[in-house]
């Protein structure tokens, strides 16, 4: 009997001990996903994002920047759990900028970034060979437009876009002082809609929205404004965002580039604007939910069934209307794959990633060992660590202007996922090839020495739009924030390539 009840007790203290074990081995597992600490061998970011063991600190790869720029900056404030790969490397030698509170930021001077400023103004090393703050060295006077190539002018009923067509050059979509695109933006935003259709290619739902005289490319809302990526997205399983191919269009103006065709918001009547008008094969994946709302689905390789449907309340419904580029068959064009493209499969790298030299192989493939391509890269890379954008694997040019023209800045309904992160990674062209177009430098210097800053350019750029609000309030203060980053990325560029560096005269006034 006693030896029964001397089991039991024994038996009573295993329970509880492996009770107690298992409830801290939980603890422990829930903290390792939340702090990516690394027991569990799962990454919340994936490992890429990790310092590796190993790297030189004076090579220019992205783990390196990464690590000291979380260490210096100390960002970690406007971070969530999820975003501590690069916190947790820090070691108390940084004792003043560990704290996660950041108090210090708020007492922090001001870097005008003075070194930065004299090197754009002064041209100090600014060339088409050597150097960071780098000029493409084209010859700007020969800009033709489309119109002048295929020798069209518009005609009198010709329409806004098709005008807008006409006028798009060599080096840019439009021109500063543009008199088609607010006119064009009007228009899509408020022109009655004839037709719609399906729009084929890509992943995700798209519509053909048809005007009388011109058409639009159409993404409907999914989320509310303040939904963020979720946490075991991949940038590829993303859904879109159409606010982000609002903003996407405003940040490209005001970054001076011109590459993206513009995009409007604007509120549908899902019933008349679209089911009364709807192509057949559209009309079919219609329905009404439980909720007594008006969905469809339409039909494509990823999100459309009824369970990524997407639905009015109950029939109204907000979306990005982008202009329609002129058609391929009066202007054809060519699809390039990005050098610096991820894998898109959740397991595998892409070479840019484990080589720190990838950018001296890239440099000898055409078209980006000669003109301005490359630079154009840099710039894509600046847009899109802006908004973080991951989703960069094509880009598209104009073949009629040849190899020496500007890529196109299509599809950023990917861009504004995570206001409270900056994906360094994004940065990788720039920060292995250590070098910007002087005229994008010299932009992001003019955004961050103020008086209007980034966010307030774009807060205002966008406040006409007929969704406005656009962006969930938290993406401005990261842009700004994203805007040091990048120059401190270049200024530690410039200091890497060392003082000794040829003083260069300028031959350009505009690299873009
Ligand atoms: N404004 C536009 N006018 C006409 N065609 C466009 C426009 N924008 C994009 N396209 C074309 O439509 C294709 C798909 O567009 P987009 O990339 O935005 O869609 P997506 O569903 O996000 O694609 P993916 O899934 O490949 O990322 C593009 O490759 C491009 O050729
Ligand atoms: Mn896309």
């Amino acid at each position: 009997m006693k030896f029964t009840i001397r089991m039991i007790r024994i038996r009573d203290k295993l329970m509880l001990g492996l009770s107690a074990f298992a409830i801290l081995f939980t603890i422990l597992l829930v903290m390792d996903l939340q702090m990516d600490l690394g027991y569990s061998g799962h990454h919340l970011v994936p490992s890429h994002g990790r310092v590796r063991v190993g790297d030189d600190p004076n090579t220019g790869t992205i783990y390196n920047f990464r690590r000291r720029y979380l260490q210096r900056t100390n960002a970690s404030k406007e971070q969530t759990s999820g975003d501590m790969s690069g916190t947790t490397q820090n070691s108390g030698k940084d004792g003043e900028n560990v704290g996660r509170e950041s108090r210090t930021e708020k007492t922090e001077v001001h870097d005008n970034f003075r070194d930065l400023v004299d090197l754009v103004e002064k041209g100090y090393g600014v060339s088409v060979y050597e150097g960071v703050a780098r000029i493409s060295g084209e010859d700007h006077t020969y800009n033709p437009t489309i119109g002048e190539m295929k020798k069209i002018s518009p005609k009198k009923n010709s329409s806004t876009l098709e005008k807008f067509h006409l006028q798009i050059s060599r080096t840019e979509l439009y021109p500063q002082n543009s008199k088609y695109v607010d006119q064009l933006l009007h228009e899509i935003a408020t022109k009655p809609i004839v037709h719609v259709v399906q729009k084929e290619g890509g992943t995700q739902l798209k519509l053909q929205i048809n005007y009388s005289n011109m058409q639009a490319l159409f993404k409907p809302m999914r989320f509310p404004r303040e939904q963020q990526t979720l946490p075991n997205h991949f940038y590829f399983t993303d859904f879109e965002r159409h606010t982000a191919e609002i903003a996407a269009f405003h940040l490209d103006r005001l970054l001076g580039f011109r590459r993206a065709m513009p995009v409007t918001g604007r509120t549908l009547n899902l019933t008349t604007e679209i089911y009364q008008i709807a192509d057949g094969e559209l009309l079919k994946t219609f329905f009404v939910s439980p909720a007594g709302n008006i969905c469809f689905h339409g039909k494509c390789s990823y999100y459309c069934d009824t369970a990524h449907a997407i639905c009015g309340n109950p029939d109204t419904l907000e979306g990005s209307f982008a202009a329609f580029l002129p058609d391929k068959s009066f202007v054809a064009r060519k699809a390039w794959r990005h050098p610096w493209r991820r894998s898109y499969h959740k397991r595998k790298k892409a070479q840019w990633e484990h080589d720190s030299d990838y950018c001296s192989l890239v440099k000898e493939i055409p078209p980006y060992n000669e003109g301005r391509r490359l630079l154009d890269l840099m710039d894509m890379a600046v847009l899109d660590f802006l908004m973080g954008n991951m989703d960069r694997h094509h880009y598209e040019t104009f073949k009629i202007f040849g190899n020496n023209t500007f890529p196109l800045h299509l599809d950023h309904g990917r861009g504004f996922g995570r206001a409270f992160h900056d994906e360094i990674s994004i940065l990788a062209p720039i920060l292995q090839c250590c070098m910007i177009r002087q005229t994008t430098l010299s932009t992001l210097l003019k955004f961050h020495n103020g008086p209007d800053p980034l966010s307030e350019a774009l807060r205002r750029s966008m406040a006409k739009d007929p969704v406005a609000p656009v962006l969930w309030e938290p993406h401005f203060a990261a842009l700004d924030r994203r805007v040091r980053v990048i120059l401190q990325a270049i200024r530690d560029c410039v200091n890497r390539e060392d003082s000794s560096q040829v003083v260069h005269e300028k031959t350009e006034d505009t690299g873009s």
